[in-house]
């Protein structure tokens, strides 16, 4: 490799794995080297459930000093999923554990700050969907669980933000994740302060937002010693991880929707500018924000996590058998993925599924091939649903569904999508949320022109395509649409 070619070093972090890889680019083409990946899942405690931060910290740095053995790394960046958050105390010193998103803690608390201000009023000021778990519940939810903690802290920072504090030493929370906490303004790109006020939490917990592709500094002389990086700078790239997926979705034209398949079904468009109408509230369409000023106008489908958890209770196996059980499998019962009571972690996930379609009057599905099944096909009825409100409240004719991430190598899912919403499904990449990271700190350190990263993913990944076959009879949408949402997650 000549000697300008840079290396950037994408930290990954995903509900259930973790992963480091070095990106280079070279005539135009990005290679993807994952030099460490690691396991990652909720620890639950006396009821509760939190994140292993330090276990995660851990892993990044042993991720780090393999990757400093391939020589110089230029940049570092992380990226995880939303919402959750670490409080700091006035020496820095984490304060509590770093509760999971699907810690139970936030159970009708969102009903309750919504009669403190209404719907309208936080939709207004964050377009973000209304979500049980969003950080604004959650901080209402901590502040009822340990009283006075959130006045004794002194500073919030989302996962990725301290994971870059504990790199850099530098305290900031990128715009991107910023956005999913709903409680930040994309019109003002600042805080919300209606929210923030009208909720009782204190304002100087929030950090200073920054643009994905900030040079937050040079790694600490602490983790330049511990890992043998040196003079390697640490880039924010869009830390959320569904923005880095979204800045990596190979797509050209405007009639082309996402799905960013894995642990969530996060199915949505690219918009110029939030789009904070009433028929997006109404279909609880969320705007967060993306790479270089764009909007993600998306929805959260409860995704794959309702299979993960079920296999979890089955002994765990083999996930490719499974899908390909589910293929042979007889079809037939749905279930609302969005369901509530789908959320929350549990052995008993087979038991919820099926409980759900006897309650519904349909045939109870017995294996886990069944099952199995029957959670696909219900996923695509939703995806299909949520396109079609996209489509209602922008105007716009979507023809393609790019489906990346993990969830992309799924060919049962990606064929059962394309029959499912008639439109054609366009797969890859599957390491979407790696690719996306290292090319927002590509673009930061000059190693790829601006506004190039899209056709850097073109040139650089092997695509597949799945046409509409089957097309799925209007009966069955209908009959999706009619199913009990008794306990929606979110209407
Ligand atoms: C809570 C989820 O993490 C979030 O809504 C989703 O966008 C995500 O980050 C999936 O990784």
């Amino acid at each position: 490799m000549s000697a300008e070619v840079k290396r950037h070093v994408a930290i990954d972090l995903g509900a259930s794995s973790g992963r480091v890889a070095i990106g280079t680019i070279q005539d135009g083409k990005l290679s993807v080297n994952v030099v460490h990946r690691f396991a990652n899942g909720g620890v639950p405690v006396q009821g509760r459930l939190y994140w292993d931060v330090l276990g995660l910290w851990k892993e990044i740095l042993h991720g780090l000093r393999l990757a400093a053995q391939h020589g110089h790394i230029h940049s570092v960046g992380v990226d995880s999923w939303a919402v959750d958050y670490a409080l700091l105390d006035e020496h820095d010193l984490l304060m509590d554990g770093v509760h999971h998103y699907r810690d139970p803690r936030t159970g009708g608390v969102m009903d309750d700050c919504l009669n403190v201000l209404p719907r309208s009023a936080v939709y207004a000021s964050t377009g973000i969907q209304f979500l049980p778990f969003n950080t604004v519940y959650q901080l209402v939810a901590h502040e009822r669980q340990a009283p006075g903690i959130l006045n004794r802290a002194c500073q919030l920072l989302l996962v990725p933000d301290l994971l870059h504090f504990w790199l850099s030493g530098r305290r900031a929370t990128e715009r991107t994740n910023a956005s999913t906490t709903q409680l930040y303004d994309p019109r003002e790109d600042a805080w919300s302060a209606p929210v923030i006020t009208a909720f009782g939490l204190p304002p100087v917990l929030f950090p200073d937002i920054v643009p994905a592709g900030t040079v937050l500094g040079e790694v600490t002389p602490a983790v330049a010693q511990e890992t043998g990086l040196t003079s390697t700078v640490v880039v924010a790239p869009a830390t959320h991880d569904t923005a880095s997926a979204v800045a990596a979705v190979p797509a050209v034209g405007n009639d082309w929707a996402y799905l960013s398949s894995g642990t969530w079904s996060l199915v949505g468009v690219e918009t110029l500018s939030p789009v904070v109408t009433p028929e997006a509230l109404q279909y609880n369409l969320t705007n967060e924000a993306g790479v270089n000023g764009t909007t993600r106008l998306l929805k959260n489908v409860m995704g794959l996590w309702i299979v993960q958890e079920c296999r979890r209770a089955w002994g765990s196996p083999d996930f490719a058998q499974l899908y390909a059980d589910a293929e042979a499998a007889a079809g037939g019962p749905l279930v609302d993925p969005d369901d509530g009571r789908f959320l929350h972690a549990g052995l008993d996930m087979p038991q919820r599924i099926q409980a759900y379609c006897r309650e519904t009057g349909q045939a109870v599905p017995a294996t886990p091939a069944e099952i199995t099944r029957c959670v696909l096909e219900s996923l695509a009825l939703r995806t299909a649903e949520v396109l079609l409100q996209l489509e209602d409240v922008t105007g716009r004719m979507i023809s393609t569904l790019h489906v990346v991430g993990g969830g992309s190598q799924v060919r049962f899912l990606n064929q059962l999508l394309a029959d499912t919403t008639g439109r054609r499904v366009i797969a890859g990449p599957v390491e979407a949320t790696l690719i996306g990271n290292l090319l927002v700190q590509a673009e930061a350190s000059g190693s790829i022109p601006a506004g190039s990263l899209r056709s850097v993913v073109l040139q650089s990944e092997a695509l597949d395509t799945f046409e509409p076959t089957t097309a799925v009879p209007s009966q069955r949408l209908a009959l999706f649409a009619q199913l009990g949402r008794a306990q929606p997650l979110h209407s």
